[in-house]
């Protein structure tokens, strides 16, 4: 199979009110570029569904909304006229069919003879490194053999863009990371675009070339996984992609203070006085000291193991725990007190 390059999807002012009066989604703009892989993440009723289907052509926006295919208006086509894959968390697949004719039957569909839709529908079994399976009925198939083949199912008919609606959330984590690697790697490869809905935000910051941030109906945020992770727009950005510690206290005369002690501000961040701050930053962004004579002193409540490094979560007096990600060399034990020093560059007050 030869490599292919999908199309640019633009959503413009895109709502959805449905007729029970439900507001799933708030108008917004979207643009995905040609070949690029973007990730929809948010909590469960966030709109990311909904936002999904509307692209795919299976729920119409409200008025006003448009939906664009490389610049050519499609609002009104239906989906069997949109010319796009669909993998669903179910698979999805008919268990009265082998595999080979599950991945052939949208050609079929489109009218291409027996033996090429054959010959395409085993192109993209080898290309996906699962022709063995071939004649093999759906009902024999492991979960992640089967999200294979719905996948190549969806993939068979050269889609213009690929829709992927939690297609990894049936399946134990282990064979989820796995396949997230070939998932990846496929989509580049193929130049395809793609729209991938997850909550899973360890998968959106893998997969996403972006991820778009959906909170009640609206994008709280757009960008690169680093840009998400490492600058997150908002306090909900923050808290929902990797892990935020925060310790509640107050600032004062340049110092935050708190119940595990009181932390020097630099004098470059210029932090006015505040009776109810917050200090957030991410588990990597803190380093533990042994024997801590000032700053603050934290109790080590767990630490996990985990080869390269260890995570561990520490107590403050005022039962806030925070969790520290470092090197794996330091010999902690329940009950140790440390002293949490901060990369001055990778914390903020709220
Ligand atoms: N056909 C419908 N009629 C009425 N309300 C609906 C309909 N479909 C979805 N909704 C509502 O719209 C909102 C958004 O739903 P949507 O399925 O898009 O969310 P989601 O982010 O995909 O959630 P999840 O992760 O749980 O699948 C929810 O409040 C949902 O209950």
């Amino acid at each position: 199979m030869t490599s292919r390059t999908g199309a640019a999807v633009t959503l413009s002012a895109c709502g959805k009110t449905f007729a029970d009066g439900t507001r799933a989604l708030a108008p917004l703009d979207l643009a995905v570029a040609a070949g690029e892989t973007l990730v929809l993440l948010g909590p469960s009723g966030c709109g990311k569904t909904t936002l999904l289907r509307i692209i795919a052509g299976l729920e119409s926006p409200d008025a006003g909304g448009r939906v664009l295919f490389d610049g050519t208006e499609v609002t009104t086509l239906p989906i069997e006229r949109r010319n796009v894959g669909m993998v669903f968390q179910s698979y999805a697949l008919f268990p009265n069919m082998n595999v080979l004719e599950n991945v052939a039957y949208g050609l079929r569909v489109r009218g291409v003879g027996r033996a090429e839709r054959e010959r395409m529908a085993r192109a993209v079994l080898e290309m996906m490194r699962i022709e063995a399976l071939a004649e093999r009925r759906v009902t024999q198939l492991s979960g992640g053999q089967r999200q294979r083949v719905a996948l190549a199912r969806a993939l068979a008919v050269r889609p213009k863009a690929i829709l992927l609606d939690e297609p990894m959330a049936a399946l134990d984590a282990a064979l989820r990371e796995h396949l997230r690697g070939e998932i990846d790697a496929l989509l580049r490869r193929l130049s395809i675009t793609a729209v991938y809905v997850t909550h899973d935000q360890a998968e959106a910051l893998a997969l996403g070339d972006r991820i778009a941030v959906m909170r009640e109906g609206a994008i709280a945020q757009l960008g690169t996984p680093r840009e998400v992770y490492e600058q997150p727009a908002d306090a909900f950005v923050a808290s929902f992609v990797g892990t935020t510690n925060r310790i509640e206290g107050v600032v004062r005369d340049g110092r935050f203070e708190c119940a595990a002690g009181v932390m020097e501000l630099s004098p470059a961040l210029d932090a006015p006085d505040n009776p109810a701050a917050a200090l957030l930053f991410r588990p990597e962004a803190a380093s533990l000291v042994p024997d801590p004579a000032a700053g603050l002193v934290l109790k080590v409540e767990q630490a996990q193991f985990q080869g390269a490094r260890q995570k561990v979560t520490l107590l403050s007096p005022d039962g806030a725990r925070v969790v520290v990600e470092t090197p794996p060399d330091l010999d902690l034990a329940p009950g140790m007190l440390l002293g949490l020093a901060l990369d001055p560059n990778r914390f903020s007050l709220a």
